[in-house]
């Protein structure tokens, strides 16, 4: 039987193929992406991460493993990676203030990637939640790996590609993905579909990501 998140990553195979060729990415890489797009992409992708963090918090509660709670409290925290660092730095060179933030109502898109991440874990079940949070480790190391052989001309977007391709946050993928697996290989097969619907959601709302933020989504 091949592991479960070898064929979420095949039922997925479109959708990230997309992200791959999305124009937020590929002028990312050649370092043409408005300035004022990476803003736009910064202050929700916060909200998310927040978000993001605390659910590695609420599943870690739900779970008895002591080695997948350890991974997924100090995800919590931030410390598989330098991701929250980098952020930071990002904020300071991009001037976004914290009155800023506060003014900045939270994009359909990312709302919507973040109630399906909760949805999955309070209507559905911890094993759910994890494949729910899988691709964000998964897509944007992938996303590094390949950004990495040419690069991008602009710092902060070569900063951005250097910490999804770095080994903490490929090791951090890399147990992610074991995780997922063990949480998969103790379900039944209704949970296994579940888990399944959750990752491609969680990869469709990763593609329209990058969407939300080329195209500045509003509310209205
Ligand atoms: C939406 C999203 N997905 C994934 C990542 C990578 N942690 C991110 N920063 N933002």
């Amino acid at each position: 039987m091949p592991e479960i998140t070898q064929s979420m990553h095949q039922l997925a195979e479109p959708l990230w193929q997309e992200s791959f060729n999305h124009p937020f990415i590929k002028e990312l890489a050649a370092g043409n992406l408005p300035t004022d797009t990476f803003r736009y992409y910064l202050k929700q992708d916060r909200y998310y991460l927040q978000n993001f963090g605390d659910l590695h918090k609420q599943i870690a509660d739900h779970i008895s493993s002591p080695k997948i709670k350890e991974f997924l409290y100090a995800g919590a925290e931030g410390l598989h990676d330098d991701e929250a660092d980098v952020r930071k730095t990002f904020f300071q060179e991009l001037a976004i203030t914290p009155a800023e933030i506060e003014a900045t109502p939270i994009a359909p898109n990312a709302y919507s990637y973040v109630s399906h991440m909760y949805h999955e874990l309070h209507e559905g079940s911890p094993a759910r939640a994890a494949a729910a949070l899988l691709p964000c480790y998964w897509l944007y190391n992938e996303i590094g790996k390949k950004l990495i052989k040419n690069g991008s001309p602009v710092k902060i977007y070569q900063q951005f590609i250097d910490t999804y391709d770095s080994d903490g946050f490929t090791d951090a993928t890399n147990e992610m993905i074991k995780i997922v697996d063990e949480l998969g290989a103790a379900a039944n097969s209704d949970e296994q579909k579940g888990m399944k619907t959750a990752f491609v959601r969680s990869s469709w709302f990763e593609l329209h990501f990058w969407g939300m933020a080329y195209e500045h989504q509003q509310w209205a």
